[in-house]
């Protein structure tokens, strides 16, 4: 309990630190608050002198009451003026405290290691960077002015109380101690209700997300009927939390309500009582009555604030938990790191006895050497689940070794920083993932300085250029999320461009052949071969004609390399890969690999 205390402490003064450049906004704010507040407690004062020492003298000249009418018209101006100025310094204090802070945590996302994506889901990730922020932001711009401007009201209403007429004031404080009880008395429920509210609201974002993601599967396999069950259930969840916060926040309200009108009662008898005794003025009786009502105004905000304070603290500790979580993946030191140039390298790869898994003591990768020449065309085939993809992201660095050490060129990977790396390192997905941009912009991946010539002269060595003309605003067409608009194989087309525009020295194509259709098939397989020469080339492959020429085929299983050689060599063994190549034929496939049963699977 202490810790967990301890960690919202430390988050809150980290998140804190982002207004430290704003603090002579901050000055600025509390003075105007100061001037404004001013202003508008002088009003029942003045007119209480209107009443006092006018009205009730049974004096009737109208001069006095003009300037006093005037004074207060004034005063009214002030208050505005010094209120608006406050608020607008503080929305933009607020907001830009709030923008560095999303800036930040998204940089740091961006940092992260596949394994902590692994373990987040992207919907909470999508909650903390949207929502989470914006509830910082109602913190800087709600709670705080709430902090700044009430309490200050709160302050100078007790100090004009106290110089009016003490005992009246004393009557006022005394209710002070009820609302502390009130406020301990609900805090504990409304807390539970916000966070109740937040955590559904955190689901159901990640379950629209993931459906989102999922959508083409879930009208393949009909799936639309129970994801509506389990939408419909997560969508009442937050519903009912909702309705339930709702619900307590008003209770709460309105008990103030309640307790300021007993207050206000009090003050009309006690006051009345001592005007008729002659022993109060009434003009002070009213002063008093508006400052009651104003008295309740600034505490009901506080109050409420404390609701926002409570969610500030737990998005603050989840940002926190983010910003303070090790990107797994590090950075080499500037002093050690080994920074290369695509030219200077030649792209051997070595793995040396490197073991690797995802999760502690679950080793998947098992003790690889493995030597790749430069300018070598590697095929990796082997059973679901043999560890094919892992070995790809090992040399990606998306997962640092467990144990050994990967080499390009003899560096360590781990020493080059990883610019260099994914410079050197091209990756082609089965499933090419495009941003939603223009075509010429998702080739050059936003880089303004690849001129559009060469984006072009790319497109036609890798024969893009037509279907990509054909297209209505051509190299400018604009692609929604993920490059819906396009067909598998133009996207697969369109990544192969950007590998010519970026020219890495390896290239690795993780099943990118699997799922087009045979005309596709061969357009990529011809882009692939212009593209792959000069370079080293590791290609997983379902299909057999995609590897088949390889120089050199591996045979993975169980995170092991059981075989290797060319094709015919591994053929005249007649050990797995053999009998994977028989199997694809018999099934009338020659994209079997996938399909074979796993070893220990039976
Ligand atoms: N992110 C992950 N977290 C935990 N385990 C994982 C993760 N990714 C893969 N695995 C496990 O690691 C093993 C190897 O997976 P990998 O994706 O490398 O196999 P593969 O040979 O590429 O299979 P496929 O041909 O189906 O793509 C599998 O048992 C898989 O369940």
């Amino acid at each position: 309990m202490n810790e967990d205390k301890k960690k919202k402490a430390s988050a809150f003064r980290s998140i804190l630190r982002y207004g430290r450049p704003h603090r002579f906004t901050f000055v600025l704010i509390f003075i105007c608050s100061l001037l404004g507040i001013a202003a508008e407690l002088s009003q029942p004062y003045l007119i209480k002198v209107a009443i006092d020492d006018h009205l009730a003298l049974g004096r009737t000249g109208l001069t006095f009451l003009i300037q006093i009418a005037l004074v207060y018209l004034i005063l009214s101006v002030i208050s505005f003026i010094f209120t608006y100025i406050q608020n607008n310094l503080l929305q933009y204090a607020g907001q830009n405290i709030v923008a560095a802070l999303r800036k930040d945590l998204f940089t740091h996302i961006t940092k992260m290691s596949m394994s902590f994506f692994d373990r987040k889901h992207s919907g909470s990730l999508v909650t903390n960077v949207s929502s989470d922020t914006e509830t910082i932001s109602s913190f800087f711009t709600q709670v705080l002015l709430s902090l700044i401007r009430d309490g200050m009201m709160l302050v100078m209403i007790i100090v004009f109380m106290f110089q009016l007429d003490v005992t009246l004031a004393l009557y006022s404080v005394a209710v002070l101690p009820f609302i502390a009880l009130v406020a301990v008395l609900f805090r504990k429920y409304l807390r539970e209700t916000y966070q109740q509210a937040r955590t559904r609201l955190s689901r159901l974002v990640s379950f629209i997300a993931e459906n989102l993601s999922g959508m083409f599967l879930i009208q393949a396999y009909h799936q639309e009927k129970e994801q509506m069950k389990q939408f419909n259930e997560q969508n009442g969840n937050y519903f009912s939390a909702n309705v339930r916060q709702i619900r307590s926040n008003v209770i709460f309200n309105r008990t103030f309500d309640i307790l300021g009108n007993i207050a206000l009662v009090l003050m009309i008898w006690l006051g009345g009582k001592a005007v008729l005794g002659s022993s109060l003025e009434v003009g002070v009786l009213y002063a008093f009555i508006s400052y009651i009502r104003q008295f309740f105004q600034p505490i009901n905000q506080i109050t409420m604030q404390w609701n926002t304070f409570q969610s500030t603290t737990v998005s603050m500790e989840r940002i926190w938990a983010i910003l303070g979580t090790d990107p797994g993946v590090k950075e080499p030191e500037v002093s050690d790191a080994v920074t290369l140039t695509t030219d200077d390298v030649n792209g051997r790869i070595d793995f040396n006895d490197v073991s690797f898994g995802y999760l502690e003591n679950q080793p998947i990768i098992h003790n690889l050497n493995l030597t790749i020449h430069a300018g070598e065309m590697i095929g990796i085939v082997g059973t679901t689940g043999a560890g094919k993809s892992t070995v790809i992201s090992l040399l990606n660095r998306f997962y640092d070794v467990n144990e050994g050490s990967i080499e390009i060129d003899g560096v360590d990977i781990r020493k080059m920083p990883q610019e260099t790396l994914h410079r050197i390192v091209g990756l082609i997905q089965q499933d090419p993932f495009l941003f939603s941009g223009s075509i010429i912009d998702n080739i050059r991946l936003f880089r303004e300085d690849v001129p559009k010539e060469q984006v072009i002269e790319a497109c036609k060595f890798v024969g893009a250029d037509s279907m990509i003309r054909r297209l209505a605003d051509g190299y400018d067409t604009h692609l929604s999320e993920r490059g819906s608009g396009l067909s598998a194989g133009e996207r697969q087309l369109i990544s192969f461009a950007r590998i010519v525009v970026f020219q890495p020295r390896i290239l690795i194509l993780d099943e990118a052949t699997a799922n087009l259709d045979s005309h596709t098939e061969q357009l990529v397989q011809s882009a692939l071969s212009s593209v792959a020469a000069g370079r080293t080339t590791i290609v997983i492959a379902h299909r057999l004609s995609t590897i088949m020429h390889a120089d050199r085929i591996l045979v993975m299983q169980e995170g092991r390399i059981v075989e290797s050689g060319t094709h015919k060599e591994l053929m005249e063994l007649r050990g797995t890969y053999e009998d994977l190549y028989q199997h694809a034929l018999e099934a009338g496939r020659e994209t079997i690999f996938k399909e074979k049963p796993r070893n220990d699977a039976g």
